[in-house]
């Protein structure tokens, strides 16, 4: 067994292999395919902007805050795998009180007693909360399958039979129908899914209860106690895993992939440009880990390909993200005196003419314990999550006065229901494609997940060890070969 703990390669080993973005997703694949090609072979990782892309920073008052991908789920294994290969530190998630507001007042306030909360979330919906509790616990658990299955070595050759694998038609149903159907379904009342499940839809992903069950059940995860971190900022897992890969940067945006026949194989010529020059490599293996919808902006185009690749459907959300450093105005909320204010975030339903999805009180990411919120009297730091930059109108609203506000407008994830289709894995013998899994759900460990479905994938059609590949009935295989 080679030092990837699979098989030797019986054929040659691929010489080079090129990813297309640096975010979590194209330095997960980076690290995943050298554990499983071993030493030798050349990985190139191409960035047109930062390190981290959707795991981004920005720094307010000489302290460094999440602008991008902020919280991880305690059950979220590989990000928590390589923040432990990296020696990096876990930061818990310090929610503090939220509430939901409707435009005129807060329909839900958390309190400080967890009996009082239970007590009202029962009188005002019912078992609604409990239902909700299960269904997400239960899709968590059958969730969590993918990685016995990707320790097995097992891979996948679409986000359809990755997801089919974890429970039959069970997930690929549920990319296929609404959250809110889903939930109606499961007894779940409708005023429930009005002032709860939509205000976690609009924090996480700016959309409606209208998206697909399966993205709505990730959000709702991400809604979960227990979330966690990155001490220093969660785009240091990108960074680490670029050097723990011994992959070799290049500042530079691919412009074009194209085919060249090489013998049996087939071998990928990729066009880039960097501020001053332009380049041209060839490589053996190629994976693309940008979203390829033209809304994205990747400029990645795939010349001599016959048939030519078909063009990504659907389209990115837009979703800005402003980073306040000021007061906030609690009398907009109800509250005319800052002190009796004592939410650390507020939530939003689907109401008409709410400019903004939410508004939370935030930490530096260098503070991983002990840290205390400042009270509305003094000046914080907020992050607002918009649908559009806020203007000065919008910012007077929210806030009394304000020193500075730092804003990213992020293509943040798919605009769910703009199309059914779940994108390919595979778009040419050994050219791969990550983000389609964003199409069954958007965040930084779905991107991880498809990053080691493709160093496997890759690896086993390498070495034509297919036998690896969209294997059925794998709960049953795996427990019979224990
Ligand atoms: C505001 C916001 C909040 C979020 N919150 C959370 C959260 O709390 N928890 C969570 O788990 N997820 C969260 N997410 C989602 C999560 O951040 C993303 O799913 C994840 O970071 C995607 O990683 P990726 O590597 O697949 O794509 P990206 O991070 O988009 O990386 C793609 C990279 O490719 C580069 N690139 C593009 N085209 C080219 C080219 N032609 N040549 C070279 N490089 C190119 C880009 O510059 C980019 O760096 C959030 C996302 C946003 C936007
Ligand atoms: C992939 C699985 C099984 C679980 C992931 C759960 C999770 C961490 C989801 C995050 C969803 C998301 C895109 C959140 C964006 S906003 C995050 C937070 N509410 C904030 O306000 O920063």
């Amino acid at each position: 067994l080679g030092d990837s703990g699979f098989a030797q390669l019986d054929g040659a080993p691929p010489s080079k292999i090129a990813i297309v973005g640096a975010g979590i997703g194209g330095t997960a694949t980076a690290h995943f395919l050298r554990q499983h090609f071993g030493p030798e072979v050349h990985i190139d990782v191409f960035e047109k902007g930062t390190v981290g892309g959707r795991l981004a920073t920005v720094t307010v008052n000489h302290q460094d805050y999440e602008s991008g991908g902020s919280i991880i789920h305690s059950l979220n294994l590989h990000m928590q795998d390589f923040v432990k290969q990296l020696g990096l530190k876990y930061r818990k998630n310090v929610a503090g009180k939220t509430a939901v507001f409707n435009g005129e007042e807060f329909i839900l306030e958390e309190t400080d007693w967890y009996l009082l909360d239970l007590f009202r979330l029962w009188w005002r919906y019912g078992i609604s909360f409990i239902r909700l509790q299960m269904w997400v616990e239960e899709i968590m658990e059958k969730f969590m399958r993918i990685y016995k299955y990707q320790a097995h070595g097992y891979a996948f050759s679409s986000v359809e039979e990755l997801l089919h694998s974890l429970s039959g038609s069970g997930f690929l149903n549920m990319t296929r129908c609404s959250l809110s159907e889903s939930l109606l379904e499961l007894g779940v009342s409708q005023r429930f899914i009005d002032e709860v499940i939509a205000p976690v839809m609009r924090v996480n992903y700016g959309q409606n209860i209208s998206i697909p069950a399966f993205v709505g059940a990730v959000s709702l995860a991400g809604a979960q106690a227990n979330l966690w971190a990155v001490e220093g900022g969660n785009k240091l897992v990108c960074s680490g895993l670029l050097k723990l890969a011994k992959a070799n940067l290049i500042q530079a945006q691919v412009t074009t992939i194209s085919p060249h026949a090489a013998g049996e194989s087939t071998q990928y010529q990729l066009n880039y440009a960097t501020l001053t020059e332009k380049g041209s490599e060839f490589y053996d293996i190629v994976v693309v880990a940008t979203p390829l919808q033209s809304s994205v902006g990747s400029g990645i185009s795939f010349q001599g390909f016959e048939p030519p690749l078909p063009d990504m459907a659907g389209s990115y959300h837009h979703t800005v993200a402003s980073i306040v450093h000021g007061y906030l105005n609690c009398s907009y909320f109800g509250f005319p005196d800052p002190k009796l204010f004592p939410f650390a975030s507020v939530l939003t339903t689907d109401s008409p003419g709410l400019f903004f999805n939410s508004a939370a009180s935030i930490c530096p990411v260098n503070i991983s314990t002990g840290f205390r919120r400042k009270q509305p009297q003094e000046a914080g730091v907020y992050k607002v999550f918009s649908p559009q930059p806020l203007d000065k109108p919008a910012l007077k609203t929210l806030f009394r006065s304000y020193y500075s506000v730092q804003v990213t407008d992020w293509q943040a994830y798919p605009h769910y229901g703009s199309t059914q289709d779940l994108p390919p894995v595979v778009l040419h013998d050994s050219l791969y494609y990550l983000n389609g899994i964003e199409w069954a759900g958007s965040a930084m460990e779905m991107s991880s997940v498809a990053a080691k479905n493709i160093a496997l994938l890759a690896y086993h059609r390498w070495s034509r060890q297919l036998e690896m590949v969209d294997q059925k009935d794998l709960m049953h295989k795996i427990k019979t070969e224990l």
